[in-house]
């Protein structure tokens, strides 16, 4: 429990009369089932002074009525919508999505905050509580909410509470950047040092040029003590599969020796190699190592995912064991997919063919935007 209380110890907010103004960025593509309930956490936040900048890039866009809906229900609520798809600056498109709202941004701290979040009311606070006068980045770890979608609600949930979370809190405790850009806090001023977010455009993955940038100008990057809840009402195996390709891609292309170091740093590659690297050099039983090494990697993963879940587990302990094998067996697999091609898929259906994806000098043929201006 002790152990707990240190990921998710909050640290004193500040003075509630110094709170600084906050303004979040919705970017929106399309609806799905948890959409309303998602959004509507954003409405309901704990803080004095915030703004929620919704955007669109289609004006059929059936998100716009959810939009809608909820300004009206929440009338003191300071929030706009935008439909941004006529903007092109480069192929990202989430960043086309969000650059209207970026520049309409009243206040100098912005949230970007990706559709499918969750938020408790007090997570806003939780945020701003980080932004201490060296920090210029607080990122959300990324987690899952509990879904009710089977086992792979269990599975997405178990991968961000082991795999991810391990990478994440053991690259943060070294300040070593792994950035996700699905929620975090920035001062704008830093961006706009190096040209505002529009400047991010060409990159796929904004979210580590974004922190690279930040960090560059000697500005600390931390994570606040809510992990992101990710809620989206698109829950599937094979959705959830894509994401991690494409997410591979981009960190093998950011980073090429991820390619390898990331396969070696699996539990089941690297149980092999020491088990063969064992019975090589002082001729231990192979099977034995292999099976206690394993044994200690669950175990330990199952204490991982208890700390970031800060209670006990929405599912049970054979749940979590089929959801723990099946996760490690295919990790392997998966790099392997994400090296088949150099093309990236994106939900929105978006195809970019850039020989190593790390920036892509202007529209990109296919890719639906050229003409716009
Ligand atoms: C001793 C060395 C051991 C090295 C072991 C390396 C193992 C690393 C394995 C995995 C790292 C996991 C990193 C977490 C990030 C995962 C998510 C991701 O890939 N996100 C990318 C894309 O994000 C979306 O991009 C589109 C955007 O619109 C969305 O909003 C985004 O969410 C993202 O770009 C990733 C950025 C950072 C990747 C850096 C990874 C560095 C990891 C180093 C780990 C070191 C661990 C050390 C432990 C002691
Ligand atoms: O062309 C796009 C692609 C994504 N997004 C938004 O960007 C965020 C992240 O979407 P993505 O599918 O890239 O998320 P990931 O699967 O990487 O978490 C969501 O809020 C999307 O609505 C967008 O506005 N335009």
């Amino acid at each position: 429990r002790d152990i707990c209380y240190l990921m998710h110890r909050p640290v004193p907010p500040p003075d509630p009369e110094n709170l600084h103004g906050v303004s979040i960025l919705k970017p929106l593509t399309g609806v799905d089932p948890n959409l309303y309930k998602n959004l509507e956490t954003f409405f309901n936040q704990k803080y004095p002074a915030y703004e929620l900048l919704f955007s669109v890039q289609d004006e059929n866009d059936p998100a716009i009525m959810v939009v809608q809906s909820l300004i009206q229900k929440y009338p003191k609520v300071d929030a706009k919508l935008f439909i941004a798809g006529l903007r092109y600056v480069g192929p990202n498109g989430k960043i086309n999505n969000m650059v209207r709202g970026y520049e309409a941004a009243k206040y100098d701290w912005i949230v970007i905050s990706d559709s499918g979040i969750y938020m408790r009311p007090d997570t806003l606070l939780d945020m701003v509580s980080y932004m201490k006068a060296d920090v210029g980045l607080v990122l959300q770890m990324p987690y899952t909410a509990h879904r009710k979608y089977g086992f792979a609600s269990v599975y997405e949930q178990v991968y961000f509470g082991t795999f991810q979370a391990r990478n994440s809190l053991g690259a943060n405790a070294i300040g070593i950047n792994c950035s996700t850009g699905m929620s975090c806090l920035f001062r704008k001023e830093l961006l706009e040092n190096v040209g505002g977010l529009q400047a991010f455009a060409k990159y796929l993955a904004e979210d580590f040029f974004i922190c690279k940038e930040i960090v560059k100008q000697k500005y600390k990057t931390v994570l606040c003590s809510q992990p992101a809840m990710q809620n989206s009402g698109n829950c599937t195996v094979e959705h959830f599969h894509k994401r991690l390709i494409r997410w591979s891609q981009l960190r093998g292309a950011m980073l090429p020796h991820l390619i390898i170091l990331e396969p070696i740093s699996e539990c089941m590659l690297m149980g092999v190699l020491i088990s063969w690297a064992l019975d090589f050099l002082f001729n231990v039983s192979p099977m034995t190592v292999f099976l206690l090494h394993t044994l200690m990697w669950f175990l330990s993963d199952y204490c991982l995912l208890r700390i970031v879940e800060n209670g006990p587990l929405p599912f049970s302990k054979f749940e979590f064991f089929v959801a723990w094998i099946t996760r490690e067996s295919l990790a392997f697999w998966l790099s392997l997919r994400s090296h088949k091609n150099n093309e990236v898929h994106t939900d929105t259906g978006l195809t970019a063919v850039p020989p190593r994806l790390m920036t892509v000098p202007g529209p990109i043929p296919g890719l639906g935007h050229e003409g716009l201006s």
